[in-house]
């Protein structure tokens, strides 16, 4: 059974559509005018036991909005939401120990305390009894490399030391389900790798759910098999984070090791030059026109060599984001 189930989910915030100004304000308050804003439309996707899923999406796609559902902070519009099988929105304690929620650019903690301090109050929170409370802030301080940064006040730590403690606080209680939006947001390289492992183990060891967001291709690479890509409210893929190369790249990549330098003009004929170094050159060719593109390359000119790559997966995820390129058809095609 899915821990994370979503039917035909919706929401439409409404907003007030009122002029700037003093004038505005005097009109509005005479006539009301709103607008809707359908953040999330007719979403369905399952998460099961276990599961890492990466949510992905351009800025304004809907992710924060489903988590929130997902969570409970807000309500639908419509459609079916469950979470180890409750109704989130209803907030019930029993639903409430078994998930927990990371904003990247909100905090839990307390920001003049000790992150220890909040750690205590959460461990009273969760009825988490002392002894073992500290036994799995011990684990967790020293697989984040946490030590005094526990005992200093918040303020103090670096924006990286800071994450590491919400992550601690945030996963005291030995949560099920992980909802993660940006939890590696702005975060210097070194902090972003530690806060993965961490993520990887603690799912490993708890087989616990993880729906993350990031805008950091590294995080969904290291974590996710499998992404949810949403854009303007609307699933446009759902499968396995290679299906999305293979779906959505067009391009793929020849390297060519040339036994002599070949002019761009004779180049151009069979792909779109990334660069022409010399002896070393990079086409990109399209992917239906491949086979036929290499067979010529290896008859007509002089290869000591030649590979075939996918470009980076940062660059088809812009592609699929690039509206122009995302035809209707294409969504349909792509959700799986
Ligand atoms: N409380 C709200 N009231 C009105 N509109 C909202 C509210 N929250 C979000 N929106 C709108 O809903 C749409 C989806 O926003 P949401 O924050 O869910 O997107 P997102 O994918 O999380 O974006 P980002 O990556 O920038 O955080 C946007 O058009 C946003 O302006």
């Amino acid at each position: 059974m899915p821990i994370v189930s979503v039917q035909q989910l919706s929401k439409t915030y409404r907003v007030a559509d009122k002029q700037p100004g003093f004038v505005g304000t005097v009109k509005h308050f005479v006539k009301r005018k709103h607008r809707d804003i359908e953040a999330v439309r007719d979403i369905s996707f399952d998460i099961q036991p276990g599961e890492i899923v990466g949510f992905l999406g351009p800025n304004g796609a809907g992710k924060t909005t489903a988590i929130k559902m997902l969570t409970g902070l807000i309500h639908p519009s419509a459609g079916q939401v469950r979470v180890l099988d409750h109704e989130p929105f209803k907030r019930r304690a029993d639903f409430l120990r078994q998930i927990t929620l990371v904003m990247g650019n909100k905090q839990q903690l307390l920001w003049d305390l000790p992150a220890m301090d909040s750690l205590r109050v959460n461990a009273a929170v969760y009825a988490i009894p002392e002894d073992e409370a500290d036994r799995r802030i011990k684990a967790f301080a020293s697989l984040l490399e946490l030590d005094k940064e526990l005992t200093q006040p918040v303020r103090k730590l670096s924006l990286g030391q800071r994450m590491k403690c919400e992550l601690v606080a945030a996963l005291l209680h030995h949560p099920k389900v992980l909802f993660l939006d940006e939890p590696t947001l702005g975060l210097d390289v070194n902090a972003q790798t530690a806060v993965r492992e961490f993520l990887q183990q603690y799912n490993a060891e708890h087989g616990a759910s993880i729906l993350l967001t990031s805008h950091y291709m590294a995080d969904i690479t290291a974590l996710c098999e499998r992404v949810v890509v949403i854009d303007k409210g609307t699933i446009l893929y759902d499968g396995t984070l290679d299906g999305v190369i293979q779906r959505f790249a067009p391009l793929r990549e020849v390297r060519l090791d040339l036994g002599a330098p070949v002019a761009d003009d004779v180049l151009s004929a069979y792909g779109e030059i990334e660069s022409n170094d010399g002896n070393q050159v990079r086409l990109l060719v399209q992917r239906e026109v491949l086979t036929d593109t290499v067979t010529r390359l290896l008859g007509e000119l002089e290869v000591a060599d030649l590979t075939i790559a996918d470009p980076p997966i940062e660059d088809v995820i812009a592609r699929l984001f690039d509206s122009g390129k995302t035809t209707p058809e294409a969504t349909d095609a792509a959700v799986t």
